[in-house]
């Protein structure tokens, strides 16, 4: 279970830019999260995998604060912590094997890494992996031979391989045509059940959060101000999310402090 309490986060000496949030995930449910540019989204992505240093507030992981953590258990915390991105990260000059690979650093020794002497089973368990994505005829091409795709399985792939307790998908199909995109939208979903995992994914295709996932969040300027199944995102909730301004925003804020 992911359990998020009174999160701020604050660039610098500016006004915060995610604002008391509160958020609880469990299972292994599948959860969009929706909201303007600039509401926050792949800051709250962020904080998670503490690639950003929240300013307050926890985040507990399966009863383990992230907040708090430092150096070695940071880095144990954050491989339980699968993250898909946008634009793949793969190594393009690396084969889809080596890339895949590379999620299990942190758990085999540097010198089998760099000899690329992979455990038997993280051998076989890649293999499962590209084989339920379709990729496994893949394992020894250069990863940029492959399409936007393709890539993104792998970049599914190499995040299952860490045996994470979450995944967090920073806008996934951003990159990719829109069959492609639906495509890979299933798959996390179907993955999601299958492996008994949630997920998260900063996501700007609303059409896709309500046929993919089985909850969306709406963010506004730092603040989460819908979160509900997709069927109950109809237009007046839309207009809530997208519509306003930050100064808008801010001048409620005033108002509530005074
Ligand atoms: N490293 C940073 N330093 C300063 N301000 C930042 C930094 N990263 C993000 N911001 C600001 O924080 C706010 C939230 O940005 P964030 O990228 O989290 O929003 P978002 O909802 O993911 O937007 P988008 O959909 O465009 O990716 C924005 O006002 C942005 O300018």
């Amino acid at each position: 279970m992911l359990k998020i309490t009174d999160l701020v986060k604050r660039y610098g000496s500016g006004d915060p830019v995610l604002k008391n949030l509160d958020l609880t995930i469990e299972g292994e449910s599948v959860v969009s999260i929706i909201g303007s540019s600039g509401a926050g989204k792949s800051t709250l992505l962020r904080c998670i995998n503490r690639l950003v240093e929240p300013s307050s507030g926890s985040i507990e992981l399966n009863g383990t604060e992230l907040t708090k953590l430092r150096g070695r258990n940071l880095r144990a915390a954050r491989r339980k912590i699968g993250m898909v991105f946008q634009g793949f990260n793969l190594v393009d000059r690396l084969t889809v094997m080596e890339n895949v690979q590379s999620g299990r650093l942190g758990y085999i020794s540097t010198w089998a890494a760099i000899m690329r002497r992979y455990p038997k089973q993280d051998i076989r368990r890649a293999y499962e992996l590209m084989e339920r994505v379709g990729i496994a005829h893949y394992a020894n091409t250069r990863a940029d031979q492959l399409s936007g795709g393709e890539r993104q399985r792998v970049g599914v792939v190499r995040a299952l391989m860490q045996d994470p307790e979450i995944l967090l998908a920073d806008e996934p199909t951003a990159s990719l045509d829109p069959k492609t995109s639906e495509q890979i939208m299933g798959l996390l979903r179907d993955l999601a059940g299958e492996l008994k995992l949630p997920v998260l994914i900063n996501i700007h295709n609303v059409t896709e959060a309500k046929e993919y996932t089985d909850r969306i969040v709406g963010m506004r300027y730092g603040r989460i101000i819908f979160d509900d199944k997709p069927a109950q995102l109809d237009q007046e909730a839309m207009d809530r999310i997208y519509s306003g301004s930050p100064h808008a925003d801010r001048s409620e804020d005033l108002r509530q402090a005074s």
